[in-house]
């Protein structure tokens, strides 16, 4: 698996963090940024990303700002991405298990390292169970071909 993950000025830490957990977990990464002391604008740093996970180049995004918000409101405008807000470790499980995103959208205003940690983890390793939920997934995938 390959995952591209960035953040904007609001969620540098967590994005160390899970850095610090894909080194751990030997997964490949490509760190996307970031690299900022000031303000910059979370659009720049999750469409960037998204579009990695839509064509392929990677297999999964991990976003992070102040909330989380703005990052998964981008990366879900780009076709193909199923990006999940995410600050408990249940929906992390679940998200995986019944949507299969694809991108997992964090804020560091929100929760702390440890949790994102957790949540990361959950996310990366859960396997997506289709079934019923396929069909389900298949419904926005269509709606999704239908109007772009
Ligand atoms: O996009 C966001 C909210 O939906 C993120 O939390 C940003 O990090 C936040 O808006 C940045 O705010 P700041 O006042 O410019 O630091």
């Amino acid at each position: 698996m390959k995952v591209a993950i960035a953040s904007d000025h609001g969620g540098k830490n967590i994005r160390r963090e899970i850095i610090s957990l894909l080194e751990e977990l030997n997964i490949e990464y490509d760190d996307m940024g970031c690299e900022c002391d000031t303000s910059v604008d979370y659009p720049d740093y999750a469409l960037p990303v998204a579009k990695k996970v839509a064509n392929g180049e990677v297999d999964r995004g991990i976003l992070i700002c102040g909330t989380g918000i703005g990052m998964s409101i981008a990366a879900n405008k780009v076709k193909g991405i199923r990006c999940a807000l995410v600050h408990d470790m249940f929906s992390a499980q679940a998200t995986r298990e019944h949507n299969d995103t694809n991108v997992l959208s964090m804020g560091e205003r929100v929760i702390g390292p440890g949790l994102a940690r957790e949540i990361a983890k959950i996310w990366l390793t859960t396997e997506y169970q289709g079934g019923r939920h396929a069909t389900r997934v298949g419904k926005i995938s269509e709606y999704e071909n239908e109007h772009n």
